[in-house]
């Protein structure tokens, strides 16, 4: 009773000052606020220091460094710059007027301007535009922060991926229509109908599909996406082609009928951060709790989108509010929420956001546009949360498979590690028996467009040398032809059960989601007799069709039905034999597309160890027969 007062009285302190960080206290408590002292868009290095030299650094954290440099002065300012640029991925917001000793300091009128004129030579000299975000007046006259963001040439861009997720309605087509198409909604579901993929999607208005869009920054920060005189499309290869900064969204089904879906959007589609959609009017209700609880279980750092609030009495948008901020702070998130309401949240929040903790909440209207300027800044300064390695060896996970016609088969999905070039020979597999094969990488695309290489952390498609579309699955990969990868058919991890009607025991059976794989596994033993909502156990997993590629530290989620834990890889089992259930069926696959080429008459002796047919043998193309599988996994 006392919390819900505490509440209340929060979100009416937000209306009636017109601020919106009813939670500021909060991140006072732990420290955040500016984050963007010496010019470190989450700058993980304190001021971006990586020598001990105390004098320089003395001299880079004095406010008035900027205003007049000497030679030396500028060689050091540079280097610091660009350091930071490099650590934050090719951009940083950098404040004029600030010091260590007093962060609110600021200087006089004249000193600023100067300060403003060598950053703007220092963003020059390492090809960046500067762009003024904010002014503020402080204690000695006033402060500015820039966003300092690298020009990107024509196939190159930073990429951020986002989910976004919530309830059936919440508004999350439209959403996406306004900000990629730059037009506002009617009401009546105008803005959706230009994203949708199949034909049930426009007569119902329901998302069933996983879909991208994207929306496109230039070097200071304005929107790209221009639709074209051809109705209203969006052109991908001219965004990316100007484009300092690619979002990415992956646009999610609301429905709890898609929800299996839904989930491999999360887990297949590695995004940066979570975009969850609540309707004003109708509150948090269906699937939106789930959403949340997947997000968070998955640690992707969550922002919430309030919309519809143009239509939404006064007190059912508070009692929304109320609820959320309730959510949110409650121990199962432990988030600090701070409703969104001019650009000074804005910047606090985008610069905080990688905490995890911090949680930004915007309420918008697709229909009169009101606050979706707020929300395109934050998106703006979002930057991307993982940092991959393109200096080792290649990874490439397959979210999804095509085929082409011109071109064949097509995989798309996500670089993990390392830089693969067109016509590279790659491993790909691992197939039905954990055999690996090689394949010739014919073309790649990144956001439609053709290029000749993609670097770790950058999505793609590859259109592959001579192989069926059927052979290949969601949740294989393609790796270095000189790697030596293994696939496994059981796997230890420790798991925390979220939600289960009874107890999760021995033998227990549910779907495992891990990045792009989806498969039914069966737990083998735990280090609990039974598990209950809320408990952790290690569990001994085993994979019923085939066997997986998969990584230690890896999170997953295991769910059947509502029951849903989610757990991380702590431990392979490499040497796990097959079913003997699963060689039949291999055996039977093996002999139906056999028949299928035409070689029906041969397919009877397809199961017998060694048969010659027509001049090919079993092991053709790598492949081991089940009989040779079966008796090395046997010993
Ligand atoms: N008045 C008003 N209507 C909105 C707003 N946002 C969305 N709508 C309408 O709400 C309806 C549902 O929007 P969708 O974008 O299809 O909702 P969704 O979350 O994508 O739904 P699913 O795809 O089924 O998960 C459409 O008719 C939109 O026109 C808004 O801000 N104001």
């Amino acid at each position: 009773m006392e919390k819900n007062k505490m509440d209340k009285k929060e979100v009416e302190t937000v209306k009636a000052d017109g601020r919106t960080s009813p939670l500021s206290e909060d991140l006072k408590k732990l420290n955040i606020g500016n984050n963007t002292k010496g010019g470190g868009l989450f700058a993980p290095v304190q001021n971006g220091f990586h020598d001990d030299d105390d004098l320089e650094e003395q001299i880079l954290l004095s406010k008035t460094v900027m205003v007049s440099p000497s030679d030396d002065e500028f060689d050091l300012l540079m280097r610091q710059l660009r350091i930071r640029i490099s650590e934050n991925q090719g951009e940083c917001v950098y404040t004029l007027g600030e010091s260590d000793v007093d962060i609110e300091s600021g200087l006089p009128d004249d000193e600023l301007a100067a300060s403003r004129a060598t950053l703007k030579s220092l963003a020059e000299t390492l090809d960046c535009d500067c762009t003024l975000l904010r002014g503020r007046t402080a204690p000695e006259g006033n402060m500015e922060e820039h966003l300092v963001r690298r020009r990107y040439d024509e196939n190159d861009f930073l990429e951020v991926k986002i989910a976004v997720v919530g309830n059936v309605d919440a508004g999350k087509s439209t959403l996406l229509g306004v900000l990629t198409h730059c037009e506002l909604d009617n009401g009546r579901g105008h803005s959706r109908q230009k994203l949708f993929r199949h034909k049930h999607e426009m007569e119902s208005g329901r998302t069933s599909s996983i879909g991208n869009e994207i929306l496109g920054f230039s070097s200071n920060g304005s929107v790209v996406n221009k639709p074209t005189a051809h109705a209203g499309q969006i052109d991908w290869g001219q965004i990316c082609q100007k484009s300092s900064k690619v979002i990415t969204f992956v646009d999610l089904a609301g429905h709890e009928r898609y929800l299996k879906t839904t989930v491999f959007g999360m887990t297949g589609h590695l995004p940066d951060f979570c975009m969850l959609m609540i309707g004003s009017n109708a509150g948090i209700v269906g699937t939106t709790k789930e959403h949340l609880g997947l997000a968070l279980a998955l640690n992707v750092p969550v922002f919430v989108v309030v919309t519809k609030i143009d239509m939404c009495p006064p007190n059912v948008l508070q009692e929304t509010l109320r609820l959320l901020i309730k959510i949110l702070k409650s121990p199962g998130c432990r988030k600090i929420p701070v409703l969104v309401a001019n650009q000074d949240d804005v910047i606090v929040t985008a610069t905080n956001f990688t905490s995890e903790r911090v949680c930004p909440i915007f309420q918008i209207s697709n229909v009169t546009g009101q606050n979706i300027d707020l929300l395109k800044m934050f998106l703006n300064l979002l930057n991307c949360r993982t940092k991959f390695n393109d200096k080792e060896s290649h990874e490439f996970l397959i979210d999804d498979t095509f085929s082409v016609p011109g071109v064949g088969t097509v995989v798309s999905g996500t670089v993990m590690r390392g830089v693969i070039k067109a016509g590279e020979v790659l491993l790909i597999g691992p197939d039905l028996l954990g055999k690996f094969e090689p394949i010739q990488v014919k073309s790649i695309h990144r956001k439609r467009m053709p290029v000749r290489d993609v670097k770790a952390g950058q999505t793609a498609a590859f259109a592959l040398k001579k192989i069926k579309r059927s052979s290949i699955r969601k949740g294989m990969v393609m790796v270095h032809i000189k790697s030596n990868p293994k696939a496994v058919w059981e796997y230890y991890g420790e798991i925390l059960v979220l939600h289960h009607p009874t107890t999760i025991s021995i033998k227990y059976q549910a779907m495992v989601h891990c990045g792009s794989i989806r498969q039914t596994a069966s737990i083998l033993s735990m280090s609990k007799e039974h598990l209950r909502t809320g408990d952790k156990a290690k569990v001994h997993f085993r994979f019923l069709k085939n066997p997986e590629y998969i990584n230690i530290g890896t999170k997953f989620v295991f769910r059947e039905g509502r029951t849903k834990a989610v757990g991380t890889i702590t431990e392979l089992i490499p040497d796990a034999p097959a079913y003997q259930s699963h060689l039949k069926r291999y055996n039977k696959a093996r002999a139906l597309s056999l028949q299928r080429q035409g070689i029906a008459d041969q397919s009877q002796h397809a199961t017998s160890p060694g048969t010659r047919r027509t001049g090919r043998r079993w092991n053709h193309r790598n492949v081991e027969s089940p009989d040779q599988a079966a008796s090395k996994h046997s010993t």
